[in-house]
Protein backbone atom coordinates (compact mmCIF):
# COMPACT_ATOMS: atom_id res chain seq x y z
CA UNK A 1 0.00 0.00 0.00
CA UNK A 2 1.54 3.50 -1.30
CA UNK A 3 0.66 6.61 1.10
CA UNK A 4 -2.02 7.65 -0.37
CA UNK A 5 -3.78 4.51 -0.09
CA UNK A 6 -2.55 4.38 3.83
CA UNK A 7 -4.34 7.75 4.34
CA UNK A 8 -7.34 7.05 2.53
CA UNK A 9 -7.65 3.83 4.58
CA UNK A 10 -7.96 5.68 7.92
CA UNK A 11 -9.90 8.10 6.42
CA UNK A 12 -12.69 5.69 5.34
CA UNK A 13 -12.53 4.30 9.21
CA UNK A 14 -12.86 8.03 10.57
CA UNK A 15 -15.72 8.78 8.36
CA UNK A 16 -17.61 5.82 9.17
CA UNK A 17 -17.21 6.41 12.61
CA UNK A 18 -18.65 10.31 12.05
CA UNK A 19 -21.74 8.44 10.05
CA UNK A 20 -22.53 6.06 12.88
CA UNK A 21 -22.64 9.37 15.65
CA UNK A 22 -24.42 11.81 12.67
CA UNK A 23 -27.15 11.45 10.15
CA UNK A 24 -26.69 12.57 6.57
CA UNK A 25 -29.94 14.55 7.54
CA UNK A 26 -28.67 15.60 10.25
CA UNK A 27 -25.70 17.13 8.26
CA UNK A 28 -27.59 18.77 5.64
CA UNK A 29 -29.55 20.62 8.24
CA UNK A 30 -26.70 21.96 10.03
CA UNK A 31 -25.24 22.68 5.99
CA UNK A 32 -28.03 24.82 5.50
CA UNK A 33 -28.40 27.15 8.28
CA UNK A 34 -24.70 28.55 7.31
CA UNK A 35 -24.32 31.38 5.27
CA UNK A 36 -24.14 30.80 1.62
CA UNK A 37 -20.73 29.73 0.89
CA UNK A 38 -18.26 32.39 -0.33
CA UNK A 39 -16.84 32.35 -4.41
CA UNK A 40 -13.69 30.35 -4.76
CA UNK A 41 -13.17 31.12 -8.01
CA UNK A 42 -13.54 34.66 -7.52
CA UNK A 43 -10.97 34.81 -4.54
CA UNK A 44 -8.37 33.45 -6.56
CA UNK A 45 -8.58 35.71 -9.83
CA UNK A 46 -7.86 38.86 -8.51
CA UNK A 47 -4.96 41.21 -9.84
CA UNK A 48 -1.65 39.34 -8.55
CA UNK A 49 -0.97 36.06 -7.62
CA UNK A 50 -3.34 35.09 -4.64
CA UNK A 51 -1.99 32.62 -1.94
CA UNK A 52 -3.79 30.17 0.31
CA UNK A 53 -2.46 29.85 3.73
CA UNK A 54 -2.86 26.57 5.68
CA UNK A 55 -2.79 25.55 8.79
CA UNK A 56 -0.73 22.51 8.87
CA UNK A 57 0.11 20.92 12.15
CA UNK A 58 1.92 17.77 10.95
CA UNK A 59 2.31 15.85 7.89
CA UNK A 60 3.18 12.34 6.69
CA UNK A 61 6.31 13.52 5.01
CA UNK A 62 7.66 15.58 7.84
CA UNK A 63 6.09 14.59 11.09
CA UNK A 64 5.10 17.36 13.40
CA UNK A 65 5.56 21.05 12.53
CA UNK A 66 3.97 23.32 14.76
CA UNK A 67 1.31 22.38 17.42
CA UNK A 68 -1.03 25.41 16.41
CA UNK A 69 -2.81 25.72 19.69
CA UNK A 70 -5.59 28.63 18.06
CA UNK A 71 -6.11 27.86 14.63
CA UNK A 72 -8.43 30.75 14.46
CA UNK A 73 -6.02 33.12 15.57
CA UNK A 74 -3.00 31.11 12.67
CA UNK A 75 -6.16 31.88 10.40
CA UNK A 76 -6.65 35.46 11.47
CA UNK A 77 -2.67 36.07 11.16
CA UNK A 78 -2.68 35.09 7.63
CA UNK A 79 -5.80 37.31 6.82
CA UNK A 80 -4.06 40.21 8.23
CA UNK A 81 -0.89 39.15 5.83
CA UNK A 82 -3.76 39.29 2.68
CA UNK A 83 -4.06 35.74 2.33
CA UNK A 84 -6.83 35.46 0.00
CA UNK A 85 -8.07 32.21 0.85
CA UNK A 86 -7.55 29.92 4.31
CA UNK A 87 -6.90 25.90 4.12
CA UNK A 88 -7.57 23.62 6.90
CA UNK A 89 -6.30 20.44 6.84
CA UNK A 90 -8.80 18.40 8.71
CA UNK A 91 -7.57 14.99 8.83
CA UNK A 92 -6.31 13.99 11.82
CA UNK A 93 -4.38 10.71 12.15
CA UNK A 94 -1.13 12.08 9.67
CA UNK A 95 -2.02 15.91 9.85
CA UNK A 96 -3.58 16.39 13.45
CA UNK A 97 -6.44 18.54 11.96
CA UNK A 98 -10.14 18.50 12.60
CA UNK A 99 -13.75 19.88 11.48
CA UNK A 100 -13.55 21.76 14.87
CA UNK A 101 -10.39 23.26 13.58
CA UNK A 102 -12.55 23.88 10.18
CA UNK A 103 -15.47 25.97 12.77
CA UNK A 104 -13.14 28.13 14.17
CA UNK A 105 -11.61 29.15 11.48
CA UNK A 106 -14.39 29.87 10.10
CA UNK A 107 -15.96 31.90 12.30
CA UNK A 108 -12.68 33.95 12.55
CA UNK A 109 -12.36 35.17 8.98
CA UNK A 110 -14.11 36.82 6.41
CA UNK A 111 -12.27 35.22 3.08
CA UNK A 112 -13.21 31.74 2.20
CA UNK A 113 -12.40 28.62 3.76
CA UNK A 114 -10.66 25.29 2.35
CA UNK A 115 -11.65 21.81 3.51
CA UNK A 116 -8.44 19.94 2.83
CA UNK A 117 -8.76 16.35 3.37
CA UNK A 118 -9.15 13.02 1.32
CA UNK A 119 -12.80 13.64 0.06
CA UNK A 120 -13.73 9.99 -1.20
CA UNK A 121 -17.71 10.42 -0.25
CA UNK A 122 -20.47 12.95 -0.54
CA UNK A 123 -21.07 13.06 3.22
CA UNK A 124 -17.29 14.81 3.56
CA UNK A 125 -18.88 17.69 1.53
CA UNK A 126 -21.88 18.13 3.38
CA UNK A 127 -19.56 18.27 6.40
CA UNK A 128 -16.83 21.14 5.01
CA UNK A 129 -20.66 22.85 4.13
CA UNK A 130 -21.99 21.93 7.38
CA UNK A 131 -18.51 23.30 9.55
CA UNK A 132 -18.41 26.30 7.41
CA UNK A 133 -16.26 25.36 4.32
CA UNK A 134 -16.81 27.60 0.90
CA UNK A 135 -14.82 24.87 -1.13
CA UNK A 136 -13.34 21.64 -0.63
CA UNK A 137 -10.43 19.32 -1.88
CA UNK A 138 -10.61 16.97 -4.72
CA UNK A 139 -7.68 14.56 -5.33
CA UNK A 140 -7.70 13.04 -8.90
CA UNK A 141 -5.24 10.21 -7.86
CA UNK A 142 -7.86 9.55 -5.08
CA UNK A 143 -11.17 8.73 -7.32
CA UNK A 144 -12.03 6.61 -10.08
CA UNK A 145 -13.23 8.68 -13.06
CA UNK A 146 -17.49 8.84 -12.48
CA UNK A 147 -16.23 9.31 -8.61
CA UNK A 148 -14.63 12.61 -9.44
CA UNK A 149 -18.19 13.86 -11.62
CA UNK A 150 -20.40 13.39 -9.40
CA UNK A 151 -18.01 14.45 -6.45
CA UNK A 152 -17.50 17.95 -8.47
CA UNK A 153 -21.14 17.89 -9.32
CA UNK A 154 -22.40 17.36 -5.88
CA UNK A 155 -19.99 19.98 -4.17
CA UNK A 156 -21.49 22.44 -6.80
CA UNK A 157 -24.70 21.74 -6.21
CA UNK A 158 -24.75 22.82 -2.81
CA UNK A 159 -22.70 25.89 -3.35
CA UNK A 160 -18.77 24.40 -2.72
CA UNK A 161 -16.23 25.32 -4.87
CA UNK A 162 -14.14 22.11 -6.03
CA UNK A 163 -10.18 22.67 -5.63
CA UNK A 164 -9.11 19.41 -7.92
CA UNK A 165 -5.55 18.14 -7.36
CA UNK A 166 -3.34 16.99 -9.71
CA UNK A 167 -0.02 15.29 -10.67
CA UNK A 168 0.76 14.44 -13.96
CA UNK A 169 -0.99 15.04 -17.55
CA UNK A 170 -3.64 11.85 -17.33
CA UNK A 171 -4.39 13.49 -14.12
CA UNK A 172 -5.00 17.02 -15.70
CA UNK A 173 -7.19 15.76 -19.06
CA UNK A 174 -9.60 13.67 -16.20
CA UNK A 175 -10.24 17.32 -14.01
CA UNK A 176 -10.45 18.83 -17.22
CA UNK A 177 -13.22 16.21 -18.51
CA UNK A 178 -14.90 16.42 -14.92
CA UNK A 179 -15.68 19.79 -15.22
CA UNK A 180 -12.96 21.70 -13.34
CA UNK A 181 -12.95 25.16 -12.51
CA UNK A 182 -9.46 25.42 -10.21
CA UNK A 183 -6.78 22.84 -11.11
CA UNK A 184 -3.92 22.41 -8.31
CA UNK A 185 -0.83 20.96 -9.57
CA UNK A 186 0.68 19.62 -6.46
CA UNK A 187 4.50 19.38 -6.32
CA UNK A 188 4.30 16.44 -3.87
CA UNK A 189 3.97 13.15 -5.53
CA UNK A 190 1.73 11.70 -2.83
CA UNK A 191 3.04 8.26 -3.17
CA UNK A 192 6.76 8.90 -2.42
CA UNK A 193 6.13 11.98 -0.56
CA UNK A 194 9.18 13.66 -2.85
CA UNK A 195 8.69 17.56 -3.69
CA UNK A 196 9.32 18.03 -7.30
CA UNK A 197 8.95 22.15 -7.69
CA UNK A 198 9.72 21.83 -11.89
CA UNK A 199 6.23 20.06 -11.67
CA UNK A 200 4.32 23.03 -12.22
CA UNK A 201 6.11 24.28 -14.90
CA UNK A 202 5.65 20.94 -17.18
CA UNK A 203 2.41 20.50 -16.63
CA UNK A 204 0.48 24.21 -16.32
CA UNK A 205 0.61 24.83 -19.83
CA UNK A 206 -1.71 21.92 -20.40
CA UNK A 207 -4.51 23.90 -18.24
CA UNK A 208 -7.24 26.35 -20.56
CA UNK A 209 -6.75 29.66 -19.29
CA UNK A 210 -10.09 29.53 -18.55
CA UNK A 211 -9.35 27.67 -15.13
CA UNK A 212 -7.53 28.83 -11.97
CA UNK A 213 -3.87 27.31 -11.76
CA UNK A 214 -3.15 26.34 -8.44
CA UNK A 215 0.55 25.92 -7.35
CA UNK A 216 0.79 23.58 -4.26
CA UNK A 217 3.74 22.67 -1.93
CA UNK A 218 7.01 23.29 -1.92
CA UNK A 219 6.78 27.24 -1.53
CA UNK A 220 9.65 28.53 0.74
CA UNK A 221 9.65 31.87 0.21
CA UNK A 222 8.72 35.26 -2.45
CA UNK A 223 11.39 33.46 -4.56
CA UNK A 224 9.11 29.84 -5.12
CA UNK A 225 6.08 32.25 -5.53
CA UNK A 226 7.55 33.98 -8.41
CA UNK A 227 9.03 30.92 -10.37
CA UNK A 228 5.04 28.92 -10.13
CA UNK A 229 4.02 32.66 -10.97
CA UNK A 230 6.33 32.63 -14.21
CA UNK A 231 5.22 29.52 -15.20
CA UNK A 232 1.33 30.47 -15.01
CA UNK A 233 0.15 30.51 -11.62
CA UNK A 234 -2.70 32.83 -10.30
CA UNK A 235 -2.44 31.15 -6.73
CA UNK A 236 0.20 29.31 -4.71
CA UNK A 237 -0.92 27.01 -1.71
CA UNK A 238 1.86 27.28 1.49
CA UNK A 239 1.85 25.16 4.50
CA UNK A 240 5.22 24.49 6.29
CA UNK A 241 7.07 27.58 5.49
CA UNK A 242 4.21 29.52 7.12
CA UNK A 243 3.64 27.12 10.05
CA UNK A 244 7.16 26.93 10.93
CA UNK A 245 8.47 30.43 10.14
CA UNK A 246 8.55 32.75 13.09
CA UNK A 247 5.92 35.44 11.70
CA UNK A 248 3.22 34.01 9.94
CA UNK A 249 1.53 37.35 9.11
CA UNK A 250 4.70 39.19 7.66
CA UNK A 251 5.56 35.67 6.13
CA UNK A 252 1.90 35.94 4.31
CA UNK A 253 2.62 39.32 3.61
CA UNK A 254 6.23 38.94 1.87
CA UNK A 255 4.61 36.29 -0.97
CA UNK A 256 1.45 38.43 -1.45
CA UNK A 257 4.18 41.71 -1.92
CA UNK A 258 5.94 39.60 -4.26
CA UNK A 259 2.63 38.49 -6.19
CA UNK A 260 1.37 41.97 -6.41
CA UNK A 261 4.20 43.14 -8.20
CA UNK A 262 3.38 44.55 -11.47
CA UNK A 263 5.80 41.90 -13.55
CA UNK A 264 3.53 39.11 -11.98
CA UNK A 265 0.22 41.08 -13.67
CA UNK A 266 -0.49 38.68 -16.81
CA UNK A 267 -4.06 40.33 -17.91
CA UNK A 268 -6.08 37.78 -15.95
O1 LIG B 1 2.45 17.33 3.33
C1 LIG B 1 2.55 16.09 3.21
O2 LIG B 1 3.50 15.42 3.67
C2 LIG B 1 1.49 15.32 2.50
C3 LIG B 1 1.61 13.96 2.37
C4 LIG B 1 0.63 13.22 1.75
C5 LIG B 1 -0.48 13.84 1.23
C6 LIG B 1 -0.61 15.22 1.33
C7 LIG B 1 0.37 15.95 1.95
N1 LIG B 1 0.24 17.31 2.09
C8 LIG B 1 -0.88 18.05 1.69
C9 LIG B 1 -0.49 19.16 0.83
O3 LIG B 1 -0.75 19.07 -0.33
C10 LIG B 1 0.25 20.31 1.43
O4 LIG B 1 -0.13 20.44 2.77
C11 LIG B 1 0.06 21.64 0.75
O5 LIG B 1 0.19 21.59 -0.61
C12 LIG B 1 1.10 22.63 1.33
O6 LIG B 1 2.40 22.14 1.08
P1 LIG B 1 3.69 22.70 1.83
O7 LIG B 1 3.69 24.19 1.66
O8 LIG B 1 4.84 22.07 1.16
O9 LIG B 1 3.52 22.33 3.27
Amino acid sequence: MNVLEEIIEGVRADLAARQEVTSLDDLKARARTQPSAKDGVRALRGEGVAVIAEVKRSSPSKGALAAIADPAGLAADYELGGASVISVLTEQRRFGGSLQDLKDVRTRVDIPVLRKDFIVSSYQLWEARAYGADLALLIVAALEQAALVSLIERAESIGLTPLVEVHDEHEIDRAIDAGAKIIGVNARDLKTLKVDRDTFARLAPRIPDSIVRVAESGVRGPHDLIVYANSGADAVLVGESLVTGRDPRSCVADLVAAGAHPAMRRGR
